[in-house]
């Protein structure tokens, strides 16, 4: 362990690396320890083996807990690598461009990365575009925002990294993709050709990542075992479209939430994208494999919980996987405080949302005594609201609570795998709650006071103006990294099971960030022993550490 880096240097990292994420992250910003981990296996050795000319494909686990900085430990190895063994880009007047089949795929990038949600894996793209200033690559969001309109070829608007496409300038050929971020089923979209019913894939992708809908049986809370499998998502689609992806350049695909994404309902899908790799580069694989297999490009999983079905997919598939794992794994962040608050109106939905909406208001309570405590006779003006993530087990109790705390004045926004929202592709719902880096914020952390002046007007301030609480399923409880003004998470309803419980309370705390994360439930009498069993749980998680209750 001795030997693991302790900081980001160049080299080996190329220098337009470290600026970024001095840039991004701070001047004297040290890797965690899963980035030690990966820095030191992925990526030196990596170096070491084109050195010696002798570059195999690697398959690695990155497992590490919520908010521990798993991306950058894969984006830096990827991105590297890519940049290293980067081609000249060919010109539009090129000879490559001229002689390119007219049917040919509109992108063949080198890189893939999975993630299980299109809000997933916009962040990453735009998280990798952050690392990107200095060291250029192009990164694209496969998200629906991005698609084509049926009738009108052309592309919109894309993220990539220093250059701008827009749909009159754009040409695949004069700005290849380096990287493709995207869901699983998005992405199939493009590898197989869209046309295969557009429509039912997105509601099958909605219903798919919609926990509460795929779960809505009542198990054993702390059961990890998987639902049962879906059909396959892809047998009965007519291929009418193009393909828009070409598969053969893939070098590394990382498989982000790698647990969800091997999970019964994702893994058909996931297994074929990583199929179709591999004999887009000329080693088939043979159907129904259930022996190890060799894929010819880099393979990367990353996982802040490693339940049965994945270890079992592993060993059977990879058993020469290398996993680097931290300390810390499956343990809630150090920085996350759990409390337990008592119902005190009674189990039933309205009462329920009684005691939530007093919660929310003893937060902001807090908030304003903070502040005055802080200003001391200074005129600061009005405090800035904390904000709260609210987790409940069913989209119909995230309409409910929605509804309730509106009608009480409190401003919410509440998504569930349905929310039309969701479907425009971009992040925009979830404005305000998810974290904001990059060249931006830290220009504003420069300058307190023009970031003073710019985030806190006084509608954003005020909780009936702007939305101050954030509800939704275990939809968004994955890998998404919310602003550090989500302090607290609320578990309104019992876990369904602790790998569900990590990844909702990992949305606080994050990045060594305080968080809090109140368990709600029947503190004494009949149905207690469930809230008994939850905070024994849970105190193991925390190692050992029991929370308050009240
Ligand atoms: N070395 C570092 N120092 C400080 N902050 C960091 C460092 N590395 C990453 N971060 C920040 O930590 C936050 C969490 O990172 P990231 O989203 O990669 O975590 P994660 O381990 O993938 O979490 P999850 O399991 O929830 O997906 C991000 O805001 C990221 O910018």
């Amino acid at each position: 362990m001795s030997s693991l880096p302790t900081k980001f240097s160049s080299p080996p990292l190329l220098p337009g690396f470290v600026s970024a994420l001095e840039e991004s992250l701070g001047r004297n910003v040290k890797p965690t320890p899963i980035q030690a981990l990966s820095l030191k296996w992925l990526f030196e050795n990596n170096l070491k083996e084109q050195a010696d000319g002798q570059q195999k494909w690697k398959e690695f686990l990155l497992a590490s807990e919520t908010g521990s900085g798993k991306s950058i430990a894969y984006l830096l190895p990827l991105l590297q690598g890519l940049k290293v063994s980067e081609k000249p880009i060919s010109t539009p007047n090129s000879e490559s461009i001229s002689t390119k089949p007219v049917s040919a795929p509109e992108h063949a990038p080198r890189a893939l990365i999975l993630a299980p949600t299109h809000e997933l894996a916009r962040q990453l793209s735009g998280f990798a575009k952050s690392l990107l200033h200095d060291v250029k690559l192009r990164i694209m969001c496969a998200s629906r925002a991005n698609a084509r309109n049926r009738d009108q070829p052309g592309f919109s608007s894309e993220v990539t990294a220093g250059v701008s496409i827009s749909p009159s300038t754009a040409s695949p050929a004069s700005f290849p993709v380096d990287v493709m971020v995207g869901t699983p089923v998005r992405l199939m979209e493009m590898i197989r050709g869209r046309g295969w019913d557009w429509e039912r894939a997105s509601e099958k992708e909605s219903r798919l990542q919609d926990e509460e809908r795929k779960r809505e049986r009542e198990t054993d809370p702390w059961d990890t075992t998987e639902p049962k499998s879906v059909k396959s998502l892809f047998s009965n689609r007519k291929r009418v479209a193009s393909k828009e992806l070409g598969l053969e350049n893939i070098e590394w695909v990382i498989v982000d939430e790698a647990d969800v994404l091997f999970d019964p309902d994702f893994q058909e899908t996931t297994r074929q994208i990583l199929a179709d790799i591999s004999a887009a580069r000329g080693v088939p694989m043979p159907e129904a494999a259930s022996t190890p297999t060799s894929y010819p490009f880099n393979l990367v999983l990353t996982s802040a919980t490693i339940p049965t079905s994945l270890s079992t997919y592993i060993s059977t598939h990879h058993p020469d996987l290398i996993r680097l794992a931290s300390p810390r794994l499956h343990r809630l962040p150090k920085t996350l405080k759990t409390e337990y608050v008592a119902w005190t109106h009674g189990t039933a939905s309205n009462a329920r949302w009684r005691d939530v909406e007093r919660q929310v208001r003893e937060i902001w309570q807090d908030d304003v005594k903070e502040a005055s405590f802080q200003a001391q006779g200074s005129n600061k003006g009005q405090p800035k609201l904390s904000k709260v993530l609210i987790f409940v087990n069913k989209s119909v109790k995230v309409d409910e609570l929605g509804e309730y705390l509106d009608g009480k004045g409190i401003k919410t926004v509440a998504l569930t795998g349905k929310s039309e929202d969701r479907k425009k592709g971009s992040n925009h719902h979830l404005d305000g709650f998810l974290r904001e880096r990059g060249r931006r914020r830290s220009h504003l952390r420069d300058s307190d006071s023009n970031a003073t002046a710019l985030n806190t007007s006084p509608t954003s301030l005020d909780p009936s103006q702007a939305p101050h609480v954030l509800i939704t399923t275990s939809l968004l409880s994955r890998g998404l990294d919310f602003s550090p003004e989500i302090k607290n998470v609320f578990i309104v309803d019992e876990p369904r099971n602790m790998i569900d419980f990590i990844h909702r309370a990992g949305r606080t705390g994050r990045a060594g960030e305080k968080g809090r994360v109140v368990i709600f439930g029947k503190m004494k009498g009949r149905g207690s022993l469930r809230s008994e069993e939850v905070k024994k749980r849970v105190g193991v998680l925390s190692g050992g550490a029991s929370g308050k209750r009240k």
